[in-house]
């Protein structure tokens, strides 16, 4: 069954302790939003929680394929958008999500358009359309809602709320107010 857990967990970057003996267990449907001040260590639990950064302490328990949005987005910038979601989304065994993805993220209509001319909140719609189409079932998202207006946001929380009612897991650090109904909030405080 689909869970991401930190049990205890404790990270140290550049010699600085950024949060310590954290602990959180997210089931099916369930998410968590990361929240604190700049350069507290939010992206650095998402790393962690990807894999991506060793905690100096305690232990994570990941079962289920995860997708991680992070700013950079690897999408081919030479690519049409759908031609470049559709490599990643073949890599994932699901070259078919790619429709209803732009289509979650309203991006159909920008389907042919190469990654490198979209403006910055396109661009972030179609890093997340990659997530929707990846069908790991727990998302990583660091700070999913920079350059999104409010449309935009809002087909986010709807994105994120379908993934939740499917069997989804979410785990979202972000400075800015997404509204997830019963998600568990995180709150790092500087030290
Ligand atoms: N590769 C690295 N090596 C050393 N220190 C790092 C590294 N990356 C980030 N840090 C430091 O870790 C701290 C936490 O950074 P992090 O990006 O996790 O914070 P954040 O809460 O996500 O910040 P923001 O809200 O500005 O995005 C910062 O002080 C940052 O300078």
């Amino acid at each position: 069954m689909t869970r991401l857990a930190f049990a205890g967990v404790s990270c140290v970057r550049g010699g600085r302790l950024l949060f310590e003996d954290r602990s959180f267990d997210l089931a099916p449907g369930d998410a968590a939003l990361v929240t604190g001040p700049n350069g507290v260590g939010k992206s650095s639990l998402v790393r962690v929680a990807a894999g991506l950064l060793a905690p100096a302490a305690g232990k994570v328990t990941v079962a289920g394929r995860r997708a991680l949005l992070v700013e950079a987005s690897a999408l081919d910038h030479d690519r049409p958008l759908a031609k470049a979601l559709g490599f990643w989304a073949a890599i994932d065994g699901q070259r078919d999500a790619v429709d209803a993805a732009l289509d979650a993220l309203r991006l159909t209509q920008l389907a042919d358009v190469p990654v490198g001319l979209l403006s910055t909140g396109q661009r972030r719609r179609a890093a997340l359309a990659a997530v929707a189409a990846s069908g790991a079932p727990i998302w990583l998202l660091d700070e999913p809602g920079n350059g999104l207006d409010r449309v935009a946001m809002q087909a986010l929380e709807t994105l994120i709320a379908g993934h939740r009612a499917g069997g989804g897991v979410v785990l979202v650090a972000t400075h800015l107010p997404i509204e997830a109904p019963g998600a568990a909030t995180i709150r790092l405080e500087a030290a």
